[in-house]
């Protein structure tokens, strides 16, 4: 008997799978080990602005995804939050804990030179301000450096500040009480934004449920809760999606919402800061069926954003509380709409997204670093 042949999907090629971006450099210096990727989404609105992350990526196809996924949020991100800059991300595939060196940064420094302004980076999950001093002493297209060193410090302080405003928005649109303390939340990874976010909760006296792979941040929030009025609970790493809570806050990696997990949920909202929580477009339209109230995460984690992008302009720390406390009406707003529309939340963020680039697209679609002489971006 002819056996059947299964058929199997068509591999794209690379070309196929960067449809939607502008540029995509592959970063390879094997006197260091560095193996990264650049990916510039779009630049209608100025160059690209995006973190960096070092993460042990199985393959050089899953970093592929996830630069791409993560440089698209970020022209939403930039466009949402109003600011004259595009999206753009990298990742460096490696261990954070094992494969770091002064070196393999000096190196990615020399790559983002090489860009000449079209892409700007800083920290982001794996990485610190401290990995990014090495990459300063290459190029000067490097933010969210210390302020000794003239930039605005860590950008994962006014991220987690930008979360706490978000937080407050989603207790008032569910609760009509903006009150932080009076609420329950579970927490995945308490890393740079996450424990920021803890430590605050707890100091407003709230019951947090927390998960990290990493036992140190564990046993800090824990001596942390002592001296606070609020209480905090260890759970297991795939319990936090079952986790009796308010509010769910990722803060750790993306794509944490999917076929697996979105059924075991019991929080009234999902609130954090992880970039691209949502697998797909359509666990958006899943969790509107199943009542729970996502908000948008560029929306939400946008202040580590808005305080690099200004440091460029010469960092303004007022200018940044201000743009970073606006994240609550915007919030707001974008609940509101939804409802009014009754569309996702997703949707209705998009929405503004896509009228801010259209407008721009009209007028300007390539962006070159000579036609803005006015920016006081570091030469
Ligand atoms: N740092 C920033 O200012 C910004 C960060 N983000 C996003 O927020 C998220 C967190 O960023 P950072 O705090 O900077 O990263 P980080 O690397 O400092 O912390 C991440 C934490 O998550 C933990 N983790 C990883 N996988 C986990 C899992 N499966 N379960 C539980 N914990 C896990 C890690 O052990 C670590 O403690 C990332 O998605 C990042 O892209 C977004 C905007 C700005
Ligand atoms: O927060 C930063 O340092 C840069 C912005 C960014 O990469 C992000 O928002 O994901």
């Amino acid at each position: 008997m002819k056996q059947l042949e299964l058929v199997k999907p068509m591999e794209k090629n690379t070309f196929e799978k960067i449809a939607n971006h502008e540029q995509v450099v592959f970063c390879n210096d094997p006197a260091t080990g560095l193996q990264a990727i650049i990916a510039i989404h779009d630049t209608t609105l100025g160059p690209a602005l995006g973190g960096t992350r070092m993460y042990p990526y199985k393959s050089v196809d899953e970093a592929l995804e996830d630069v791409l996924r993560l440089s698209e949020g970020m022209t939403y991100k930039c466009a949402a939050s109003g600011l004259d800059f595009g999206g753009g991300k990298a990742v460096i595939i490696g261990n954070p804990e094992k494969d770091k060196s002064p070196a393999l940064f000096r190196a990615f420094g020399q790559f983002v030179d090489s860009l000449n302004g079209r892409f700007y980076t800083g920290t982001d999950m794996g990485t610190t301000t401290d990995d990014f001093v090495e990459a300063f002493k290459e190029t000067n297209f490097i933010n969210g450096i210390p302020e000794a060193y003239g930039g605005s410090g860590d950008s994962s302080i006014t991220t987690a500040r930008g979360v706490l405003h978000a937080l407050e928005a989603t207790n008032e649109y569910l609760f009509k009480n903006n009150d932080l303390g009076s609420r329950t939340y579970a927490i995945q990874g308490l890393g740079k934004v996450g424990y920021k976010v803890a430590e605050q909760l707890l100091e407003a006296g709230a019951q947090i449920y927390v998960t990290d792979l990493n036992q140190d941040v564990l046993r800090q929030i824990k001596t942390k809760a002592k001296d606070t009025s609020g209480e905090v609970h260890e759970v297991e790493s795939n319990a936090i999606y079952s986790t009796n809570a308010d509010v769910f806050i990722p803060c750790a990696m993306g794509a944490i919402i999917n076929d697996q997990t979105i059924g075991q949920l019991k929080v009234r909202a999902i609130v954090g800061s992880a970039n691209n929580q949502l697998q797909t477009l359509h666990h958006a339209k899943i969790l509107h069926e199943q009542g729970v109230l996502y908000a948008p995460d560029y929306i939400v984690n946008a202040g580590g954003l808005i305080q690099v992008a200004d440091e460029l302009y010469g960092p303004n720390p007022k200018r940044v509380l201000v743009k970073t406390k606006a994240i609550y009406h915007s919030l707001l707003e974008i609940y509101q709409q939804a409802a009014m529309d009754a569309i996702t939340t997703v949707e209705a963020a998009n929405r503004i997204v896509c009228s801010v680039l259209d407008e721009q697209r009209n007028r300007n679609n390539f962006y070159s670093r000579k036609r803005r002489p006015k920016w006081n971006i570091r030469e």
